[in-house]
């Protein structure tokens, strides 16, 4: 266990930065890359820790996956080219890994068991097991099916139509890998539209998936052909830059390549009507994604109320939003934010106490938190820690701008999951 120590109160930001590959986009393009016919080159894979065990795991499954240069090779053999894997299949600290892995292998004829860290075994997966098991996947886990470690039974699935609970692009996308393999017709409903790089990423590969409004239709079988894609930069991993800018007296900060799909932008919209200074430069598409240059400039900031639609589109970075929260004028409350307790942590219990520690008005409430700006009013120094949850170490890194003292981060190796260069790129723009 590493921990760090973060100080750089009032240091200004800034400079010109790429940040590291998406991490949903990097996952999904070694999958269907796997499961394709032929070659796929993949440009600016995030080689965190997530997505290397998404890739240890296809390569355990058969599939020949090599670096070449800064790119990926993965010479697919089409989805009848996944073999059984001879020991568990490992997604570290995953959830991406094992949800689709299980979408993906519930229709292969073999067995598979998925295993994952501490933090995995405790994260709920009766949410993609129920919806397989209604198109007749064997599935079995911990606690009557809800934890890991999962045993996969593959066998012929059938069409369904499933009205997911929740708003999660890991359920419609374990949905829409079954679908993929399955004769017929399958249909997925989701309450707010969740991230759709699956969707996009299907049609990249050649195939068909029909979305309206938050329905999506996939008929199968399908074959996909390999491609070439370009990850764009992370924006939950540029919103920790995005908000070291923000909030530091001076700072001017350029992020190139950044993804701005539609889903993904929740952060940017909100704020906006914060009165952030946030301009997107250099607008483009690549491989059906949108992306652009962000350009970042130190703001005075206004509490807001983040509910409603905009939590799928924002739900990764809700741990920074409330940094950033402390340093906006008046009230800011996040609500319909539940999903938060089943991530790597209970993200309303490690924000909310972790930021209380240094010093916020801070509070929890049933469905997100409460937290009252100050302005003006240095945070305090001392022990924190991310309890193994990488958006929380990072989070708490950022919160140094802004903290008179030092800040010990316990548990910095967990931001190597999403962001194995975020120490490194941070000093370089102090
Ligand atoms: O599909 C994905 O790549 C992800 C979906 C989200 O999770 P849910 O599907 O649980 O909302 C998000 O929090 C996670 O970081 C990545
Ligand atoms: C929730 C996250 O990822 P996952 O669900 O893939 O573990 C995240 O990266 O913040």
């Amino acid at each position: 266990m590493t921990n760090t120590i973060f100080h750089g109160f009032k240091k200004k930001i800034q400079g010109k930065i790429k940040v590291p590959g998406d991490k949903s986009i990097s996952h999904r393009a070694v999958l269907l890359g796997a499961i394709a016919e032929g070659e796929t080159t993949v440009d600016g894979f995030l080689m965190g820790d997530d997505c290397l065990h998404t890739m240890k795991c296809m390569r355990q499954l058969g599939v020949r996956i090599e670096k070449s240069g800064e790119s990926l090779i993965i010479i697919g053999n089409g989805i009848d080219g996944l073999s059984e894997p001879v020991d568990v299949l490992d997604v570290g600290n995953s959830g991406t890994a094992m949800r689709l892995m299980i979408g993906l292998l519930a229709a292969r004829p073999f067995y598979s068991v998925l295993v994952g860290d501490a933090s995995i075994h405790q994260r709920p997966m009766d949410r993609v097991v129920l919806p397989l098991k209604q198109m007749g996947a064997d599935i079995y886990g911990r606690s009557n099916n809800r934890l890991a470690p999962i045993t996969v039974n593959g066998s012929k699935l059938h069409g369904t139509e499933y009205h997911s609970p929740v708003s999660s692009a890991q359920v419609k996308s374990a949905i829409l890998l079954a679908g993929l393999q399955t004769e017929g017709t399958t249909v997925v409903r989701e309450p707010e539209l969740s991230r759709d790089h699956t969707e996009r990423m299907i049609r990249a590969f050649g195939g068909s998936v029909l979305t309206e409004g938050t329905v999506h239709t996939i008929t199968g079988p399908q074959k996909l052909t390999g491609t070439h894609i370009k990850v764009p930069g992370d924006i939950s991993s540029a919103a920790f830059f995005i908000a070291a800018a923000l909030i530091t007296p001076d700072s001017h900060l350029i992020i190139e390549d950044v993804g701005i799909n539609p889903t993904r932008t929740g952060i940017l919209d909100i704020l906006n009507s914060m009165g952030a200074d946030i301009s997107l430069e250099n607008q483009r598409i690549v491989n059906d994604e949108p992306v652009s240059d962000l350009v970042v400039r130190s703001s005075s900031l206004q509490g807001t109320e983040i509910g409603g639609d905009v939590i799928p589109r924002l739900i990764d970075e809700i741990p920074i939003l409330a940094l950033i929260a402390t340093q906006a004028e008046g009230q800011t409350v996040i609500k319909d934010a539940a999903e938060l307790k089943v991530k790597e942590t209970n993200r309303i219990v490690t924000v909310v106490s972790q930021l209380r520690k240094l010093g916020a008005d801070i509070e929890e409430t049933e469905d997100g938190m409460i937290i009252n700006g100050q302005p003006g009013k240095p945070l305090k120094g001392g022990d924190v820690n991310s309890f193994g949850d990488h958006r929380i170490g990072m989070m708490l890194a950022i919160a140094s701008q802004v903290a008179n003292e030092p800040i010990n981060v316990e548990r910095t190796d967990s931001i190597a999951v999403s962001f194995p260069t975020f120490n490194e790129l941070l000093e370089s723009v102090r």
